[in-house]
């Protein structure tokens, strides 16, 4: 886990690159004006230094208020473990509790906390007034929700978002031949509805790139950018590489953060799956206004645990009445391989299912839709 090595090996608050002024000092009376300048800006930097650092140790701190909020909202997947649990003392010595401070608790909070390393960079390079031009030149929006509802309303099935993943913490590498718009091609003449493209870099091996050349390639199936957001930034960028949709997992936000970041896709038109793994996180969800999109993973993100009758389990009762009422469509997500799993969760009251690994391992990709319907869907 290397990703955890420089986690640890650099503070998240001394991560981003200092900008140097640099200058040199004045050593005679007739000096050219810029050259006055630039030393008065050696010196203006030099009196700055402590209000960077504490500027630095602030952020540090709303990071980990972050934590504080998440975690009275049940969510246990911290965004920046604390960078050293304080030292217990007895009699002389002194020591630290194991798993206290910096180590991440699980694979989804490893993951989550490179993601806010990452972002920082991202936004460093590319400021957000800058994301927000390139938004100009963005393709349109396709209707992401309403191809699939179009699909299950005309066939009777669930709609398909095929999910065009190479690789995966859980499973490996899962194709080795991997060229994302050969496959997504292949998807959308098999009858998939949506696309999902994995833009995870380091734990899915995907990217923000794949998506941009799926939608560049002439694809016309809507794309949801399948990424660990954090930050508003992501769903602008997301946006100006072609995304239609995208993904907000509620075991990583709290409610405010979904209930912005929804706004924000409805400025931009796009649709927002939110996605849930228990019954706390789809209660909270059913809580936020705007959600109208939601995914039901079967794989624990922690553990890894796939059940696909955590589809059920949390469609039952007042839930899913309330969905019905509101008219929430719901995708089945993960670990589905076979007809029959489909027609679980169909039965369960899904609209639509999101599936990879069973069909990207094909070496037929369009047989593979075939064989996980039952039926080659590409002929409805
Ligand atoms: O490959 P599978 O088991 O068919 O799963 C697809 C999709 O549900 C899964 O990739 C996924 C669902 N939610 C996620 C969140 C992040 C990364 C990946 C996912």
């Amino acid at each position: 886990m290397e990703g955890l090595a420089s986690i640890r090996a650099v503070p998240f608050f001394t991560c981003r690159p200092k900008r140097s002024i640099s200058g040199t000092r004045p050593s005679s009376l007739s000096l050219p004006s810029s050259t006055i300048v630039r030393a008065q800006q050696v010196a203006m930097a030099s009196e700055l230094e402590p209000i960077k650092d504490e500027l630095k140790i602030k952020v540090g701190e709303v990071g980990l208020f972050h934590n504080e909020v998440a975690a009275a909202q049940g969510i246990k997947i911290r965004r920046r473990p604390p960078t050293g649990s304080p030292k217990h003392y007895v009699g002389p010595f002194e020591f630290r509790l194991e798993n206290e401070g910096n180590t991440p608790r699980s694979i989804l909070e490893e993951i989550i906390c490179h993601k806010d390393i990452e972002v920082a960079r991202w936004r460093e390079k590319k400021p957000l007034h800058s994301l927000l031009k390139d938004l100009q030149k963005a393709p349109p929006v396709r209707d992401f929700v309403g191809a699939l509802r179009a699909v299950n309303e005309r066939t009777g099935l669930p709609g398909l978002i095929a999910e065009v993943k190479k690789a995966s913490p859980s499973r490996g590498v899962l194709r080795e031949d991997f060229n994302p718009v050969e496959i997504a091609q292949a998807y959308e003449s098999g009858g998939a509805a949506c696309l999902s493209v994995l833009a995870d870099e380091k734990y899915f091996q995907g990217s923000y790139e794949n998506m941009e050349a799926v939608r560049n390639a002439g694809v016309q199936c809507p794309l949801l950018c399948k990424e660990f957001i954090i930050d508003a930034w992501q769903i602008y960028y997301a946006r100006s590489k072609g995304a239609d949709a995208i993904l907000l997992i509620a075991a990583v936000l709290p409610d405010l953060d979904i209930s912005y970041m929804v706004k924000i896709c409805k400025k931009l038109k796009m649709a927002t799956l939110v996605e849930v793994h228990d019954e706390k996180e789809m209660d909270r969800v059913l809580r936020i206004e705007g959600v109208e999109f939601i995914g039901i993973n079967n794989r624990n993100l922690e553990t890894f645990e796939v059940d696909t009758s955590n589809t059920k389990k949390l469609l039952e009762g007042k839930r899913g009445e309330i969905i019905r009422e509101r008219d929430i469509i719901v995708v089945g997500e993960s670990g589905l391989f076979t007809p029959d799993d489909i027609a679980f969760v169909q039965e369960a009251g899904v609209k639509a299912v999101l599936v990879g690994e069973s069909i990207v391992k094909q070496s037929d990709l369009k047989k593979g839709i075939a064989q996980l319907f039952g039926r080659d869907i590409s002929l409805f």
